[in-house]
């Protein structure tokens, strides 16, 4: 049976009829509509009284037949024939509009987001005729030459519905078609990279303290380009909305997720990260008006950490964190999937497959857990081994990027590697350093560079990195490096508190200590500010002595006598 999609209730036996019996028009292939087709949807429509649609394929088929506008009617990703920002889907629409010229905004975007191969607008007058129509069709361009304001559409000027029919269809979608591809080829020349748009929600109070100026890109999302760069993504475009609260199907309101699909569909993005943890429903929501691939932060720090696990201990660590970040979201992945296969019928042995696939990923989370109780029983002994031989211990801990690695490498004359991306370090790392004390004495003390934090640390993080935070909650002393020459240092600080403050054990002594005072401008301003820190450039070695002094101060008062 043909399926009537929209606005169907209230329809009588003979127009549901007359509907059905426009699925067996046939076009010729060359040709975007006949003057005949053209009439007989202005015709229903008048009858109607509502906005009618048709879909057709390339070979001349009507593949949907759907009351309302194409707005309301847009078919969804998965079902196009294709998709991809280099091609056109291989569908077009006639549109009968009632009494709306030209085409809205609204209904071009759903061009847009369907990449349809062109729009025929047809007005329809009282007497249920078409008189003139609008081709519309989107616009191949590089974004540099697309001007501001500039649509990526192209709407022609009212035309006869014999100089529609006219038009030869198939050069037009095969002269647009090879432009895309163009730019497309020309846009991909240096990668395989994620091409990737970033989207956040600016909440109230964050609108008013995390950003000097009112139009300057927030911390959370240059934070978040960051990430993604350290990913190995591209950024592309960043778009943000404030919100006093995130909607709970969409994030962000209808109109803006709108934008999102408009601006990552012009850019050739094939990826859309939200800088808060979705749920699977919402990740589904997004994924399924926006017709692109959907992650979050969450999801991009995990795979930060998967590319530089290097450790057995670290793989195992991200395994288990990746997997507790996916169970609770199998849900969503299952449904996408057996809307995939077509709905009804398909859903029994799909969910029995999920219910599987939820023991199975259960049963290794079981199995990771033990093997990281393990680790965190192995860790501990080695560390008792440290007491024992009554060597203090320091953590450096901070943000990620604060230079931690570096200082490691600098004190200890080591080779860790120190790179300008997030979290370069995972795996933590012991160094012996030894100070020599005013009275040219030596000391010796074991100095762990740590992974990184960050604001809103993802939870399963925190639970499949607690050997390695053990590591930090149990040294003597702590280190805590402040990227002073950050924008958002003092928010870092903070949020590195919180996170310290968190432990689930009690953090001994810290000593605050700002660095790459080399490229601040005012250090002063900051110990005036917090005058228990000192300042140091790990970079330039500047700042070590105060450093060393300060250090085996707190370690003789964390421990005693030295
Ligand atoms: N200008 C300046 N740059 C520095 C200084 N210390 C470190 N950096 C730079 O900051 C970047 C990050 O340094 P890392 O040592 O990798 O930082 P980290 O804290 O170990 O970072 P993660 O391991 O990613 O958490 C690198 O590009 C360093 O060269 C400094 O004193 N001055
Ligand atoms: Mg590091």
């Amino acid at each position: 049976m043909d399926t009537i999609y929209g606005k169907t209730q209230g329809l009588k036996a003979h127009q549901t009829k007359q509907l059905e019996r426009l699925y067996r028009s046939r076009l010729p292939q060359d040709r975007l509509t006949t003057p005949e087709l053209a009439q007989r949807v202005a015709a229903i429509s008048a009858e109607l009284k509502e906005p009618l649609c048709i879909y057709i394929n390339r070979r001349g088929q009507v593949i949907r037949v759907a009351i309302g506008t194409p707005n309301q009617t847009k078919i969804p990703p998965l079902e196009l024939p294709r998709y991809g920002s280099d091609r056109l889907s291989g569908i077009r629409c006639i549109y009968a509009s009632p009494g709306i010229e030209p085409p809205s905004d609204t209904d071009l975007t759903a061009l847009l987001m369907q990449r349809l191969d062109a729009l025929v607008t047809l007005l329809v007058n009282l007497k249920g005729y078409a008189e003139r129509g609008y081709v519309a069709h989107l616009l191949p361009s590089r974004d540099s030459e697309l001007p501001e304001n500039q649509q990526p559409w192209q709407v022609s000027k009212p035309l006869s519905l014999e100089a529609i029919a006219n038009q030869d269809f198939l050069e037009l979608v095969e002269g647009l078609e090879e432009e895309f591809e163009r730019n497309f080829a020309g846009r991909a020349t240096d990668d395989d990279l994620d091409r990737v748009v970033l989207v956040g929600l600016m909440q109230q109070k964050e609108k008013q303290s995390k950003r000097d100026q009112a139009d300057a890109m927030p911390f959370a999302l240059l934070e978040l380009g960051q990430l993604v760069e350290s990913a190995g993504g591209k950024v592309l475009d960043a778009i943000w909305q404030n919100r006093e609260r995130p909607h709970p199907q969409t994030v962000l309101g209808e109109g803006k997720v709108l934008e999102v699909a408009i601006a990552a569909q012009t850019k050739g993005a094939n990826l859309v990260v939200f800088d808060r943890e979705l749920t699977a429903s919402q990740s589904r929501n997004l994924e399924r008006m926006i017709g692109l691939r959907v992650s979050d932060r969450t999801e991009v720090i995990l795979d930060i950490f998967a590319q530089r696990a290097q450790s057995s201990e670290g793989k195992l660590q991200v395994e288990l964190a990746q997997l507790e970040y996916r169970l609770p979201r199998l849900a969503g992945h299952g449904q996408a999937l057996s809307r995939l296969g077509g709905g009804i019928g398909t859903r029994g042995p799909g969910e029995t497959k999920l219910e599987t696939d939820r023991r199975v990923i259960q049963k290794r989370i079981t199995f990771l857990q033990q093997q990281v109780n393990r680790l965190q029983e192995q860790r501990s002994r080695i560390r008792q081994k440290r007491v024992d031989r009554e060597v203090p211990t320091v953590a450096i801990v901070g943000y990620t990027n604060a230079g931690k690695s570096t200082l490691l490498n600098a004190l200890t004359k080591s080779d860790v590697y120190a790179a300008n991306k997030l979290f370069a370090t995972l795996d933590p790392t012991t160094r012996r350093l030894t100070i020599t004390d005013e009275n040219e004495q030596l000391h010796t003390v074991l100095l762990t560079d740590t992974v990184g934090f960050i604001h809103e640390l993802p939870h399963s993080l925190v639970d499949a990195f607690r050997a390695t935070l053990e590591e930090v909650s149990e040294a003597d002393v702590l280190v805590h490096l402040v990227d002073a020459a950050h924008a958002g240092w003092e928010d870092q600080l903070k949020a590195v508190d919180a996170i310290l403050k968190d432990m689930p054990i009690a953090v001994g002594p810290i000593l605050l200590v700002f660095n790459k005072i080399d490229a601040v401008p005012d250090p002063q301003a900051l110990l005036d500010k917090y005058p228990e820190a000192i300042a140091i450039s790990a970079l330039k070695r500047q700042g070590f002595d105060k450093l060393s002094k300060s250090l085996l101060k707190l370690i003789e008062y964390a421990i005693g006598e030295l």
